[in-house]
């Protein structure tokens, strides 16, 4: 019973979360953004009413504050999110991070960050349940208000023509063009609600919290989790869980005493529900979301070795006061490393950096109290025990993605906070652990007695960490990530495992915050965890974005540029200090808006764009313009091109070779079904094909071809069996299958845009070595392609191109790289799904040619979906028809196209009657053989 009184108590605040989260729903509805500001929106909003009841009456405050509120979003809207509305989905939610910074930061400073008591406007006169217990009246009043507000929403986005429009918005504002609707009227109508709704959240939660900028710029919080458990869509759904998360803490906070508690059990139990949900890839009709720009490496060993060097010797020939910002920007370039590598390189948006940091600091602090660990094995602890937190953190990764994951993770990361950084009993309380001695090899590097020692020691770490960045970047692994962040879809298709690609991005990227955490936390001898907090990883993760997050010369600029670096202390000196948060979020929003990809890029493009200017204008110019040119390209493919076998030019066109290492196996599908909810896609296929065929799968739109194409290779789930040379596939994961020797192109192409074409084709073989990633950055593969590769690149006569991006390369050359990376894993069966579509008459005869010679030749199985009726009948040896998921009939090109049936659902010039009727007789005589 009591638990049920605790519950009614904590509806108050549930309220409150239910409400703020119909703003963020509101947002993410027209525009796809997790408005991670609207918390801090709320708290800008609090401090304004309390000022603003001091001159009118509380009603009208109120209703000021919430229209200042909804004033300021449709601003924000007009001037950072517009100007960004091509920006990644990162760039997005990072200038709502730059908002959350710049929010906090000028409250801060205008107003102080002590708490302050409020008194209460509402009602409160106390209602008497059972037990002698009771509830105010106000928590009801807030409860009303949220319900009256839901059910508002609930409406308006249902029923009304606005809210069809702001569904159209963000997936298609042509279209809400064409209906007559302004797309940026309709986004900035929705910015102005939710921030509206901050707004009036603000106004009622502050005399329940009372005034203190962290605690209400963190209700952002269980306000994401309650618009998460609503799916981003549902209004009630969101309220719904949000009076579950304020219940639920209320429940927990009075049978649990140790603190965190009651924040971390509803978010675990949200974040646990939602990765439940999830998928571990996305499906198809899922759009690809814009990327940021992501670096080469370019500068490699050399770069990562000099920027090293001149801050040692900075360290050591310039004044003393050089040495702390030097080590504070070493150390921040290390963590700042960690995010580019899991953030930038493997595309997964975590807001969590320092909770890992913070979990390492913490467990080597124990263990160096407790055993008195110098520092150097404390530092492996440190970096080893933050792994399997960050595998922890990187579960909700394998099946959750894009701002979702910031979401979970930033919960995650306050839980961290709550319950451990904040536990006295794990961190000493106030006066801290004290750690073993700061020695190495006998030593001492104490930061106090010895900071220029310390420095060496992080700019040692810096060097080691840089380098392996190089390695990772230019690597398998790099080429791996970056194909996961690109199109997981695809990546899993070419025999990646993608999930696996994400644990080691976060175990190594756990291992680079676990060395920062130690080399942080223990530099006075007294280990301490306050600065391992939310707000702390959101400024990382921002400063990063703004500086590059794709880059690892990014890592470097935001270590410049992070609290006590060489930036800050440098306007220090200038009395600002205390400004540079508010200075950060406000250029991390200009930044964002003028330049989407960060400061690195776009500094690099300028410098490329000065040199090439500057070469034409020299004398001798067209001679350094060459040389310009030459160590651009060369610039531009740190990998040497891939090796073909170049043939001696005899004047005779040169024999094309055929693909080496396919092992010949049939393909058998038994009973291929798939639902998407009432629609029966695949319903039932049977099929087979043999080593050396080529049999064509056709059919009308939406017959299910290509989701029979997903269903055999594992994209999506199915009934029934698929068989390669009698090894059952079905049930294994789709990189397992490609690793059995099933390859596939796509409608779609789908290349991996952030690599070249030439290492489009290497990550097609390389996707069966995951299990040797981590052994290749100890001892580096050198990327060559394989002899299927090698083949692949020639066959499809990829040669020239093989440096360049997809972007740079005609439609023909992209549509051939995608079959050549399937080609290119040597597999025994090859589906490829149109690709013949937007080739030209010669293209398309080249392909024939090409097929036929990787069937004859290559003694490869392939399957045809095709619309180009010429190719599949020139090209085929069988001819497959679906038509509504089903197998309507099956013969030599010839039988096919003189079947009735098919001509009717196929080319619609027959009965359709008698099609429909002839779908469901699969053991016609004639044509249908199976
Ligand atoms: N993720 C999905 N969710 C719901 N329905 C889907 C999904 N993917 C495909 N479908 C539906 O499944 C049916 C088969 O679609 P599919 O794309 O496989 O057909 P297709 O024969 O390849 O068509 P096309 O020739 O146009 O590419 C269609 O009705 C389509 O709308």
């Amino acid at each position: 019973m009591n638990v049920l009184l605790y519950a009614i108590i904590g509806l108050g605040s549930g309220a409150v979360y239910g409400l703020l989260a119909q703003g963020i729903v509101a947002v993410y509805r027209s525009s796809g953004v997790l408005n991670f500001a609207q918390g801090a929106i709320a708290m800008a909003a609090a401090y304004l009413f309390v000022d603003l009841r001091h001159i009118v009456p509380a009603p009208i405050a109120v209703v000021a504050v919430t229209a200042g509120a909804a004033a300021f979003g449709v601003l924000f809207h007009a001037i950072v999110m517009t100007p960004m509305r091509r920006a990644s989905t990162l760039a997005k939610v990072a200038a709502t991070l730059g908002l959350f910074v710049t929010l906090q930061s000028a409250v801060a400073l205008r107003y102080g960050t002590e708490s302050k008591m409020v008194p209460g406007f509402l009602p409160s006169s106390p209602l008497h349940l059972w037990s002698g217990a009771a509830v105010g009246l106000d928590r009801l009043i807030l409860l009303l208000i949220a319900v009256v507000v839901t059910l508002a929403a609930w409406y308006a986005y249902r029923s009304t023509q606005f809210g069809r429009l702001t569904t159209g918005v963000w997936h298609d504002p042509d279209a809400v063009g064409a209906l007559g609707g302004s797309p940026r009227l309709v986004a900035g109508a929705n910015w102005a609600i939710g921030s509206g709704l901050a707004g009036l959240c603000g106004c009622l939660i502050a005399p329940l919290t009372g005034l203190q900028t962290d605690t209400l710029s963190m209700l952002v919080v269980p306000a994401v989790a309650a618009a998460i458990a609503g799916g981003f869509s549902s209004f009630p759904g969101a309220l719904a869980a949000g009076l579950a998360i304020g219940a639920a803490e209320s429940v927990v906070g009075n049978y649990v005493s140790t603190p965190g508690w009651s924040k971390a059990v509803p978010f675990l139990g949200i974040a646990i529900l939602f990765v439940a949900r999830g998928r571990s890839l996305p499906v198809r009709s899922e759009a690809q979301q814009a990327l940021p720009a992501v670096g080469r490496a370019h500068f490699g060993r050399t770069g990562v070795a000099g920027v090293v060097l001149v801050l040692l010797l900075a360290v050591h020939l310039g004044p003393a006061s050089w040495v702390g910002p030097i080590t504070a920007t070493a150390m921040a370039a290390i963590v700042a490393l960690s995010v580019v590598l899991v953030t930038g390189y493997a595309g997964q948006l975590t807001l969590a950096p320092l909770a890992l940091s913070g979990a390492g600091a913490l467990l080597a602090a124990n263990a160096s109290h407790a055993w008195g660990w110098p520092l150097v094995p404390s530092l492996l602890a440190g970096a080893v025990l933050a792994v399997p937190v960050g595998l922890a953190v990187a579960l909700p990764a394998l099946r959750t993605r894009g701002a979702n994951l910031a979401a979970i993770t930033l919960a995650l990361g306050v839980v961290v906070n709550d319950v451990a950084f904040n536990n006295p009993r794990w961190t000493g309380g106030f006066e801290g652990l004290t750690t073993g001695p700061l020695t190495v090899l006998g030593w001492s590097v104490d930061a106090n007695l010895h900071p220029e020692r310390y420095a060496d020691l992080v700019l040692a770490l810096l060097l080691l960490v840089g380098l392996l960045m190089v390695r990772v970047r230019r690597g398998p692994l790099g080429r791996q990530l970056l194909a996961v962040r690109g199109n997981e879809r695809a990546a899993a298709s070419v025999g990646i495992s993608v999930g696996a690609a994400k644990l080691v991005a976060f175990s190594l990227a756990a291992f680079i915050a676990g060395l920062y955490g130690v080399l942080t936390g223990f530099q006075t001898g007294v280990a301490t965890f306050t600065t391992f907090d939310a707000f702390s990883s959101i400024l990382l993760v921002s400063t990063v974005v703004l500086a590059g997050v794709g880059y690892s010369g990014g890592a470097i600029v935001a270590g410049v540029m992070a609290s006590g670096g060489i930036v800050s202390t440098w306007l220090g000196f200038s009395g600002i200090a205390d400004y540079l948060p508010l200075i950060s979020g406000l250029a991390l929003m200009l930044t964002l808006v003028v330049q989407p990809s960060g400061i690195v890029p776009e500094t690099l493009e300028t410098w490329r764009h000065l040199g090439a200017a500057a070469a034409r204008r020299l004398p001798g110019a067209e001679a350094l313009r060459n040389a310009v040119a030459a160590v651009r390209r060369g610039a531009a493919r740190p990998h040497p091109r891939p090796q073909t076998s170049a043939a001696p030019d005899t004047g005779e066109p040169a024999a094309r070779p055929a693909v080496p290492g396919v092992r010949a196996a049939g393909l058998r599908v038994e009973g291929l079904s798939v639902r998407f909810g009432e629609v029966r896609a695949v319903d039932g296929l049977s099929l087979a094909v043999a080593p050396g065929e080529i049999l064509g799968l056709i059919g009308p739109n939406g017959a299910g071809k290509t989701t029979a194409i997903d269903a055999v290779t594992g994209l999506v789930p199915a009934a029934g069996r698929v068989m390669l040379g009698g090894k059952v596939l079905s049930g294994l994961p789709p990189h397992r299958r490609a690793g059995s020797g099933l390859g596939r192109s796509f409608q779609g192409i789908e290349l991996f845009e952030d690599l070249t074409v030439g290492e489009n084709v290497m990550v097609g073989h390389e996707g069966r070595r995951l299990g040797g990633l981590l052994l290749d950055l100890l001892r580096p593969a050198r990327g060559r392609l394989s002899p299927a590769g090698r083949a692949a690149v020639e066959l499809f006569g990829l040669g020239e191109c093989s440096g360049d991006k997809p972007g740079e390369v005609s439609f023909g050359l992209r549509r051939l790289a995608g079959i050549a990376r399937a080609v290119s894993g040597a597999p025994s069966v090859l589906l490829l799904d149109e690709p013949a579509a937007g080739l030209g008459p010669g293209e398309v005869q080249e392909l024939i040619t090409l097929l036929r010679r990787l069937a004859r030749d290559g003694n490869m199985a392939i399957i045809l979906v095709e619309h180009h009726m010429e190719m599949v009948m020139a090209v085929c040896d069988r001819v497959h028809v679906m038509n509504l998921g089903r197998t309507l009939a099956v013969g030599t090109p010839e039988e096919i196209e003189r079947d009735p049936a098919v001509r009717a659902a196929y080319l619609g010039d027959a009965d359709p009657d008698a099609a429909q009727e002839e779908t469901r007789d699969e053991t016609r005589p004639g044509t249908v053989r199976q």
